[in-house]
């Protein structure tokens, strides 16, 4: 019997798409950490699970593009609909090249590893028609998890109705929880600049 966890491929995405305000505007992915954009930390975590990698921005394109193979920006009519409509352009990118779905995390999580996310992936391989959310110490994370791509319609008619919550969407599509043994602080995100230490984002 085939090793289900080598038959599925499926579709890194990072979202980088936000406006960062509590940065001030900055452009967050591309934000130096630790002597690379922000973003480097995504993708050193995603790519060894994915056999094609999206990055999900609005703004700054061709920075993002030596980090990904395709850079996806959100349609229109969601412009600034949060991280949603990154994650429905990635299904729809997913769904063109014939992937499951998407492996999916937020660019300013940079303390989330490849075996983190890793485990995700076996998660969502053993049954690629469901979503896979982290859950650590009983708190969901739901942009770090696994979205099937033929979850496109339903996302987009969420988003229609003026459905914004992550949360929301995820739960009436009766997910699952991969509960990861692991310190709450690692899923810690960057938002503001004393989150980079004394000398703030640049
Ligand atoms: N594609 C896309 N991604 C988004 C959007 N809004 C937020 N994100 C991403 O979703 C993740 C979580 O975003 P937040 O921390 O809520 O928002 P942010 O823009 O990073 O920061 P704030 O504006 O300070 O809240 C980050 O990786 C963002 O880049 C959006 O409208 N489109």
């Amino acid at each position: 019997m085939p090793d289900p966890d080598t038959q599925t491929t499926l579709c890194g995405l990072i979202l980088a798409g936000g406006r960062a305000r509590r940065l001030g505007g900055v452009e967050k992915g591309l934000a130096d950490w630790q002597g690379r954009p922000l973003v480097a930390t995504a993708v050193d975590a995603l790519r060894p699970h994915c056999g094609a990698l999206l990055i999900s921005a609005n703004r700054r394109l061709p920075d993002y593009r030596p980090w990904a193979d395709r850079v996806v920006s959100d349609a229109p009519e969601f412009d600034d609909a949060g991280p949603l409509a990154g994650l429905l352009a990635g299904l729809r990118s997913a769904q063109g090249l014939g992937l499951a779905g998407v492996l999916v995390m937020p660019c300013d999580t940079p303390a989330v590893s490849a075996g983190i996310m890793g485990e995700l992936a076996v998660a969502a391989r053993q049954d690629p028609q469901r979503i896979v959310l982290a859950r650590v110490s009983d708190r969901l994370h739901p942009l770090h998890g696994y979205y099937p791509a033929g979850l496109d319609a339903a996302l987009q008619r969420y988003l229609e109705q003026g459905g914004r919550k992550v949360m929301g969407f995820a739960e009436a599509q009766q997910p699952r929880y991969l509960d990861l043994p692991i310190a709450p602080e690692v899923f810690r995100n960057l938002n503001a600049p004393e989150d980079w230490g004394p000398s703030g984002a640049d």
